[in-house]
């Protein structure tokens, strides 16, 4: 493989606001710039952040309600001139949700060599013809989802079979043991209903014996939760190392659960509702529990269960390993030698 690529990674999402593809895209261009690359990051986003590399944003987002979730898409002309400029002359054009309208779609189009990572999971609706007609007009040379069910949401609109990469985090070093009060954790965005703060907060009003901590950014609130808001990474690294559970009540339309993958990384067991998606991310019973989605009392008795019974940290970190950028980042940088450099 040929050293010191130059690789366009486009997220269509705002960094302005904490999201699954962000994190996943960033630490794909910290990785790939550790590898001696050169990755620059292109994304909606107003604010200047240190994010450890080149970043090109292109301004404001506007909201749109899909799957249950609000996308803070870049949609003006101006901005998909500008996507389309941002990634002409890479050696790899890589293109994450290449179908949502906006900034992912002109790179997407303007690109030379493209790979496309597909990361939704949805349901068949009014939208599929469009995306399937947007679909026909890229011409992808490595299509990546990010797990089965997004797989097979790609699928269905594209026609085509892509290949599984799974997202990726930044693991930090062995965990150590737990003490002082038990603690159960919310990470996610407060105000979006799929990520089922309500629930979090029926459990919180349910379970007496530990502390609740809620972090991300959103208005909602409950007096059963201690908030933290929004944080940095480096926060919630730290909140995720002393929490003894990351509870995870969201409803539906998770492809992934990269939340899960986090918090096992930092040694904390999961508590999640029941979806594929977060099955299959967190598959050892020995730090993983599930009840069934929207369930609060349910939830509730395994967050009680797993407080009187926890885990040995190490376990949970190691099942994390597996997502690790040294185990996920070379099967991206084989999926750009499949797409022609190199
Ligand atoms: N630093 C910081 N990070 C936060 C905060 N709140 C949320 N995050 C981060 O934001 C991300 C949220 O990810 P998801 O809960 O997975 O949400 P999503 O944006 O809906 O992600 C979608 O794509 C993911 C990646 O493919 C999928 O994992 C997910 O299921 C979903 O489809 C995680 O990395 C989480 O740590 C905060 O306050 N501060």
């Amino acid at each position: 493989m040929s050293s010191d690529l130059t690789v366009a990674l486009v997220c269509p999402y705002s960094l302005d606001t904490p999201g699954g593809v962000a994190t996943h895209v960033l630490g794909l261009a910290r990785w790939l710039l550790r590898e001696g690359h050169r990755p620059t990051v292109i994304a909606p986003g107003t604010r200047e952040v240190d994010a450890g590399v080149p970043l090109t944003l292109l301004g404001r987002a506007t909201g749109f309600r899909f799957n249950g979730s609000v996308a803070e898409l870049a949609v003006r002309p101006a901005q998909a001139r500008m996507a389309a400029r941002a990634v002409r002359g890479a050696d790899i054009v890589h293109v994450h949700e290449p179908l949502t309208p906006g900034i992912g779609y002109a790179a997407s189009r303007a690109a030379e060599r493209l790979v496309v990572t597909h990361h939704a999971s949805f349901p068949a609706g009014p939208l599929n013809p469009l995306a399937r007609l947007r679909s026909r007009r890229l011409n992808p040379r490595v299509r990546i989802a990010v797990s089965d069910a997004a797989a097979a949401t790609a699928r269905s609109v594209t026609g085509i079979d892509p290949v599984i990469i799974p997202n990726a985090i930044e693991l930090p070093g062995m965990p150590v043991e737990r003490s002082g009060r038990p603690r159960v954790v919310f990470l996610g965005r407060l105000d979006d209903p799929r990520k089922g703060f309500q629930v979090f907060a029926r459990v919180a009003g349910l379970v007496q014996e530990a502390e609740f901590v809620a972090m991300g950014p959103g208005a909602a609130r409950s007096p059963d939760v201690h908030h933290l808001g929004r944080v940095s990474d480096a926060v919630r690294l730290e909140v995720l190392g002393s929490a003894d559970i990351l509870l995870a009540p969201n409803l539906h339309g998770e492809s992934f659960g990269l939340i899960l993958a986090e918090a096992l990384g930092c040694g904390a067991a999961v508590v999640a509702s029941d979806l594929p998606a977060f099955r299959a991310v967190a598959d050892d019973h020995r730090v993983a529990s599930f009840f069934p989605v929207g369930d609060a009392r349910a939830a509730a008795t395994a967050v009680r269960r797993r407080l009187s019974d926890p885990i040995d940290p190490i376990l949970a970190w190691r099942s994390a390993q597996r997502f690790g950028w040294d185990q996920v980042g070379p099967r991206v940088l084989s999926a750009y030698r499949a797409a022609g450099v190199g």
